[in-house]
């Protein structure tokens, strides 16, 4: 941090910790250049250094030149994994595993926990983290001859420092990270096709959490696969919770052979164990917690099919990694593509995105513009 680049900017090290504090440093102003060059030093591994230098480029400029890299950190989760944390300059902040790529944890700037995670959960290979937001690739349910919701979500996955491109708005004014995931010769074996799954995983300004899936084919021959984000989100209590946005499609109930059946007109809600798949559902849903005053907003662009899963009392209980009475306070909402698999070329790729928001509850359907498109 001592090094040209800094001293170029003529403040020490000391008033950047005071950070706006420091009558010396006025954010607004400083040259862009030189908030640029501060992103550069931000390349060091100072973690504290880099928030006080996020602050201050939040509140001097908006988010047009910040390399929001420099906003995540690499930490251990406590079983030793490396686990990656990205922060947004209001204190949202979402946790990203390596081992299966799975979000653990998803917090507003009030700190507040927004996904669940079972007390239980195991957070060892080959056990798939429940809760969170699971990857299910390339199989998702048991739909194919691979283990349930694929490999993906029990794999390590790298971080990617150089992915191919995505368009800047999915870079600017994010903190993100870039994930990858290569076929190895033992996922081979059960499933012959060689493929490159990158993930970005970003937090944005106002704390939304977006997920960009891309899967190339770069086998001689095509393949097909399924997928969902398998989103558990948590809630207040589960018998106060209401999803808009699925009203009168079809859907294929798992609990019962996956026969076909359609939805009523009104929002759904639950009393007893649900494991269904909607079918081409519109790109915005909603889930409303009555209770919390809260709605969680899931658009979703790639991704025609919407799963819908709580586990009840008695699956609850028969689950190792769930507490007896666990399944009150989360819902699995999973953006996912199921009745038509992807079929990829070679050379081909498939993106599937999803964006999760939160809003206060008095924000009503037709605000949401849950009849639009999407992202
Ligand atoms: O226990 P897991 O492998 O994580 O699966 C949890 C659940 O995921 C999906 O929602 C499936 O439709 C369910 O049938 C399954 O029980």
């Amino acid at each position: 941090l001592r090094d040209q680049s800094f001293l170029d900017l003529k403040v020490t090290i000391d008033e950047v910790r005071c950070g706006l504090n420091s009558p010396s440093i006025n954010p607004f102003a400083l040259r862009r250049t030189e908030f640029e060059n501060l992103i550069r030093v931000c390349g060091s591994r100072d973690v504290k250094d880099l928030h006080y230098f996020q602050q201050l480029f939040w509140m001097g400029h908006s988010a047009a030149v910040w390399d929001c890299r420099a906003a995540t950190e690499i930490t251990k989760d406590w079983n030793g994994i490396d686990q990656i944390v990205l922060r947004n300059p209001r204190g949202a902040l979402a946790r990203v595993s390596l081992h299966g790529a799975q979000v653990t944890s998803w917090r507003n700037e009030h700190g507040e926990e927004l996904l669940f995670t079972s007390s239980k959960a195991i957070f060892k290979a080959p056990k798939a983290i429940r809760g969170g937001i699971p990857i299910c690739f390339p199989q998702f349910g048991t739909c194919g001859s691979l283990e349930l919701h694929g490999f993906a979500r029990n794999r390590m996955w790298f971080i990617d420092d150089n992915p191919p491109p995505l368009p800047a708005n999915d870079s600017i004014g994010k903190s993100f990270v870039d994930l990858l995931l290569k076929s190895s010769e033992e996922d081979m074996k059960c499933w012959p096709h060689s493929f490159e799954f990158r993930l970005r995983v970003s937090l944005t300004t106002d704390g939304d959490l977006n997920l960009i899936s891309r899967v190339r084919n770069i086998n001689g021959k095509p393949f097909s696969f399924s997928f969902a984000y398998h989103t558990y989100l948590l809630v207040s209590d589960i018998s106060e919770i209401r999803i808009e946005g699925l009203e009168t499609l079809d859907y294929l109930d798992n609990l019962l052979q996956k026969e076909r059946f359609t939805e009523q007109g009104d929002a759904i809600t639950f009393e007893s164990e649900v494991d269904r798949v909607y079918l081409s559902s519109p790109n915005i849903i909603a889930v409303l917690d009555h209770e919390r005053k809260r709605t969680f907003v899931m658009r979703k662009e790639g991704l025609p099919d919407v799963a819908v899963w709580n586990p009840w009392d008695k699956k609850a209980k028969s689950m190792v990694d769930m507490g007896d009475e666990e399944y009150k306070q989360m819902l699995c909402v999973d953006g996912a593509v199921f009745e038509k698999p992807v079929i990829l070329k070679p050379g081909e790729e498939w993106t599937g995105r999803l964006q999760l928001s939160v809003v206060a509850s008095s924000f009503c359907s037709e605000r949401l513009g849950l009849d639009r498109d999407g992202l």
